[in-house]
């Protein structure tokens, strides 16, 4: 999903209606404040998105990772670390600094851990589950009947 760029207040919002959602990944510089005031408007969206009644939006607190990136630009740095994570605590998400530029696979390794939270979640194990049992008794189904169907 995207997220409009923050050239402005106004532009820091869910740029489409979410429908649908196992995870969110919102970013911030750590070198611009306004990054992350935009973040946390984003955070506040994602919650209140998915609290709404038509908007389905499955989201847990195991899906959703606030990033601090450019963590490398110490000597521009305007938001500390600690801002960082006293709203990931407030927001009851994860939180990591990240330099992209310097550490690729700190990048790819956080989303590797995305990914497994929201398949290890009991939600989505739920899900699955239900998927299963109901792949099941399609199979069953077809079983009986589609063989008597051919048989005809
Ligand atoms: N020093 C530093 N620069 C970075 C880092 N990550 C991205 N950049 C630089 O930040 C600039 C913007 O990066 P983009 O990949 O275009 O990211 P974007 O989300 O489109 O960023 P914006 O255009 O600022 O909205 C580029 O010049 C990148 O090289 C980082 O970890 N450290």
């Amino acid at each position: 999903m995207s997220v409009g760029p923050y050239s402005g207040s106004s532009r820091c919002i869910l740029e489409e209606p979410v429908n649908w959602a196992d995870g969110f990944v919102v970013v911030y510089d750590v070198s611009d404040r306004m990054s992350f005031l935009c973040a946390k408007s984003i955070l506040r969206q994602i919650r209140e998105e998915s609290c709404k009644g038509p908007i389905r939006v499955r989201i847990n607190v195991t899906g959703v990772f606030l990033v601090g990136n450019k963590q490398d630009l110490c000597n521009a740095q305007q938001v500390c670390e600690e801002e960082g994570w006293s709203l990931a605590q407030e927001d009851r998400c994860h939180f990591q600094e990240v330099s992209a530029a310097e550490d690729y696979l700190e990048i790819s390794n956080l989303f590797t851990k995305l990914i497994r939270r929201v398949m290890e979640s009991p939600k989505h194990c739920a899900d699955r589950r239900r998927y299963s049992g109901s792949k099941s008794v399609a199979k069953l189904i077809n079983n009986v009947f589609g063989k008597r169907r051919k048989s005809v």
